[in-house]
């Protein structure tokens, strides 16, 4: 049984159809990739996943251990509390906060203290923020960010923003990951160290992860199956090495690469 899977499902605004009858299952423990030009509906798709927008159509349903529970119509706070987790193509980081405040407060509904021992700070509380301390800085050390754990976000390079922002998903505690365009904006090096970063916590975490990235040498290098969307529909999935040989793939994306 998949772990997340998708029936015609289909987006539209006003008049324009951004996902158009998409089906597709993600199972445990895979990292997939999802690719397409610009405009082909790869972060719509991933909005309508993690409850931003509502489907037109269709049904998402998660397997969370026994149950089957479908997402299309609930709120985000709802599916990431599920185990469904993403980064945004924008990087949203609070900026003003260090970068240790910024993965405590990804954590916080986890290993909450709850309202009456933070108000009166009973040994509860200082437990539970000494276990957010810690467990934050063993992800942020898996990023090599723990030499920065105390300057705000805002003054991180950009590659390290991006960094963050996949801490952040991670201390949630999710199942499924959706990264959107992680390395974009990145150097070739930072690029291909990220690469090696986020199968190694695929691995590590016993993680689904969903990428969608342009630089295609990311995406051939980790991805077990890859997903082609072209105007807002699936045009193809397989492995890297059947997308790469797929004529419909070569001519509707990967022609010019
Ligand atoms: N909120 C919205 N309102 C109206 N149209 C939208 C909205 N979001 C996306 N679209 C349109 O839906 C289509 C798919 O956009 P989407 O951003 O999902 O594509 P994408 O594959 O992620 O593209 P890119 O690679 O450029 O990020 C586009 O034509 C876009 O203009």
């Amino acid at each position: 049984m998949a772990l997340l899977e998708v029936k015609n499902l289909t987006k539209n605004f006003g008049g324009l159809t951004a996902v158009q009858n998409i089906n597709l299952e993600f199972n445990k423990n895979e990292l997939i990739g999802l690719i397409g030009p610009n405009g082909a509906g790869k972060t719509t798709l991933f909005n309508l996943l993690t409850g931003v927008y509502r489907p037109s159509q269709g049904e998402i349903s998660f397997e969370k251990g026994d149950k089957t529970i479908a997402i299309g119509k609930r709120k985000t706070s709802d599916v990431a509390e599920l185990g469904i987790a993403r980064t945004f193509q924008n990087i949203r980081l609070l900026k003003d906060m260090s970068v240790l405040e910024n993965v405590a407060v990804s954590m916080h509904n986890k290993y909450g203290a709850g309202i009456v021992s933070t108000f009166f700070r009973l040994p509860k509380f200082y437990k539970a923020e000494k276990q957010v301390t810690d467990k934050a800085m063993e992800l942020l050390k898996i990023f090599s960010l723990e030499k920065v754990v105390n300057e705000k976000a805002r003054n991180l390079s950009y590659g390290n923003q991006r960094r963050l922002e996949i801490v952040r998903a991670l201390a949630t505690g999710p199942d499924i990951l959706f990264l959107d365009e992680p390395a974009a904006g990145m150097n070739p090096k930072e690029s291909s160290q990220l690469t090696k970063l986020i199968y190694q916590i695929q691995r590590d975490f016993d993680l689904t992860i969903v990428l969608i990235e342009h630089d295609m040498s990311v995406v051939m290098e980790v991805c077990e199956r890859i997903y082609v969307l072209e105007y807002g529909k699936v045009i193809a999935h397989g492995t890297p090495e059947e997308i790469r040989n797929n004529d419909k793939v070569v001519a509707a994306y990967l022609g010019g690469v």
